[in-house]
């Protein structure tokens, strides 16, 4: 701590490192996994589950924080190390080990703290999510094992395949039984298999070495319904982590290429790493504003992927993040939606070449989904076709878009009460060569910026550079196996358990959450939880 505590005991790092972690993922938007991954803490679930319940509980703090005046009677304890130590006694351990300062405090505070809970307001606040237990989803890296040598090496490790269902409904039948030592194929995605709920592959050879990906089906069908050919040139507009690339690159068998864009230098280093160990070496990272991207960096784009940021609705890992920054849900709806407009109309017109765009969100909100493809619809005339994703997927599906909008039942939903994996949203547009594409303006960044999305923006600017090189092949395998090694001993085994959540948590910072990390006017804060 920096604000004038003298330590007789420090303070635990695993509650330091915790505090700078949500300070960083409250304020900057950062991801909560790279973060937490890349502290290499030894005990990494605790750091994890400590700093999601301390995410998760921002509206309950800022009232017990209202409520005890803990902050503005203790001026130098450090708000964020408050709010994970308050989490940690509150809602988590329950206790603390007295000895550091910052401890003591907030020990000193712990009746008043418990006496605060009970007066404040949590109608609605943890509105508990009807619980799907979803099974475990193994996408089978098919540019490093064939389907068959994985099915292989699953049933000499004692697993059973089961393959006894003939229809959609059967499958998911199937599915909500699965138990130990049985393990099947999805029904659509043939290199995906599925395992029972919660099973471990820490300890498999083939996880270590990026021969199997723990990666959600609804992560997986926009790239298996995108389907560039082999030898095609691919843009991959919202690239990190790179589920989808690295699934893209083994689609095209790494023969071809594969622009992946990301915005964000911190998660650009993550996409670099995952195509990296996931050997996509026919992908290249560009960290760049796709809607700025200079068409000569991505030159002669076939087949493009719009997965942009969304609300992540249809996760059902996905914690619930009160409103973080004052910027209530249909405000952040509203937003992100024009950035979904904006980004897929940039795909579908400002690429000449491009034949084929799929668009997904793992959002179950209209808004994200219809809204935006309706609103297209009538950008694009008959440039293009929405096409109907139950013929492309030629086999049954049980969800689909709206009747009452323009994508009458062309685009597909994932419920996952009904699907058994996490919500998601895909439309497919195909080009219609014979119409030439309307005019189009592209955008600048400073219009982006408008969406009042990001208000990052400006630190990245500062930082963005273009990687359109990176070669892959020209990394040694040997450096490439030592680089691989260390990184997974680095993530430990807790690293599969949240691996295949690929969607990060849609932060959406504001200058008004940058100040609130600081709590010591409960005016201002009162005010805005009155908002
Ligand atoms: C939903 S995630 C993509 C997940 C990714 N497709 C996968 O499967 O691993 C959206 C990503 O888009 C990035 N992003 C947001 N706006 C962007 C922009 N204008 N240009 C490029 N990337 C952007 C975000 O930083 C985030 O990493």
């Amino acid at each position: 701590m920096s604000n004038g505590f003298v330590h007789s005991v420090k303070v635990p790092r695993l509650y330091k490192i915790a505090s700078k972690i949500v300070q960083d993922v409250q304020e900057n938007g950062a991801s909560l996994k790279s973060l937490v991954f890349s502290k290499k803490h030894p005990n990494v679930s605790g750091l994890y589950a400590l700093t999601l319940n301390t995410l998760q509980k921002t509206d309950q703090l800022n009232q017990l924080i209202i409520e005890t005046k803990i902050l503005t009677n203790e001026p130098r304890l450090d708000p964020w190390l408050a709010r994970v130590l308050i989490t940690e006694l509150i809602w988590g351990k329950q206790k603390l080990t007295a000895g550091a300062k910052p401890v003591d405090t907030v020990l000193a505070y712990e009746s008043s703290l418990r006496n605060g809970l009970k007066n404040i307001n949590i109608s609605d606040m943890d509105i508990p999510r009807k619980k799907v237990i979803k099974p475990r989803y193994v996408r089978v890296n098919t540019l490093l094992l064939s389907i068959d040598d994985a099915i292989r090496n699953f049933q000499n490790e004692g697993w059973s395949l089961l393959s006894e269902y003939t229809d959609y409904s059967s499958y998911l039948k199937l599915l909500s039984n699965l138990s130990d030592p049985y393990f099947t194929q999805d029904y659509h995605i043939p290199e995906l298999l599925v395992f029972p709920p919660g099973t471990s592959f820490f300890n498999y050879a083939s996880y270590k070495l990026g021969e199997i990906i723990l990666q959600d089906k609804a992560s997986c069908l926009p790239s298996y319904l995108l389907n560039p050919p082999i030898g095609s040139v691919v843009l991959d507009m919202c690239a990190a982590p790179g589920m989808k690339t690295s699934h893209l690159a083994a689609i095209l068998k790494n023969q071809g290429k594969i622009y992946a864009v990301e915005i964000e230098k911190r998660r650009y280093q993550t996409l670099c790493e995952k195509l990296a160990e996931t050997n996509s070496y026919c992908a290249a990272a560009i960290n760049n504003d796709a809607l700025s991207l200079d068409q000569k960096l991505c030159p002669d784009v076939e087949y493009i992927l719009v997965d942009p940021s969304c609300s992540g609705s249809g996760m059902i890992d996905r914690p619930k993040i009160g409103n973080r920054d004052g910027i209530y849900e249909s405000e952040r709806l509203k937003n992100l939606q024009a950035f979904q407009v904006f980004l897929l109309r940039h795909a579908l017109l400002n690429f000449p070449s491009v034949k084929r765009v799929v668009y997904s969100t793992c959002s179950i909100n209209r808004e994200e989904n219809e809204d935006v493809i309706d609103e297209v619809l009538s950008n694009i005339g008959n440039a293009y076709k929405l096409v109907s994703i139950k013929k492309l997927l030629k086999k049954d599906w049980i969800n689909y878009s709206s009747e009452d909008s323009n994508c009458k039942k062309k685009c597909i939903y994932a419920r996952p009460e009904v699907d058994l994996c996490n919500g998601f949203f895909v439309a497919v547009f195909k080009r219609n060569v014979d119409v030439p594409l309307p005019t189009y303006t592209p955008r600048t960044h400073n219009t982006y910026k408008e969406t009042g999305l990001r208000s990052i923006d400006e630190k990245q600017e500062d930082s963005q550079e273009i990687n359109e090189d990176l070669d892959l092949n020209k990394t040694s395998s040997k450096k490439k196996k030592k680089r691989k090694k260390k990184k997974r001993a680095d993530n430990d085994v807790e690293k599969q358990e949240i691996d295949d959540n690929d969607k990060d948590i849609a932060i959406v910072p504001t200058e008004s959450t940058k100040r609130k990390g600081n709590i010591n006017s409960d005016d201002t804060l009162k005010k805005k939880l009155k908002t």
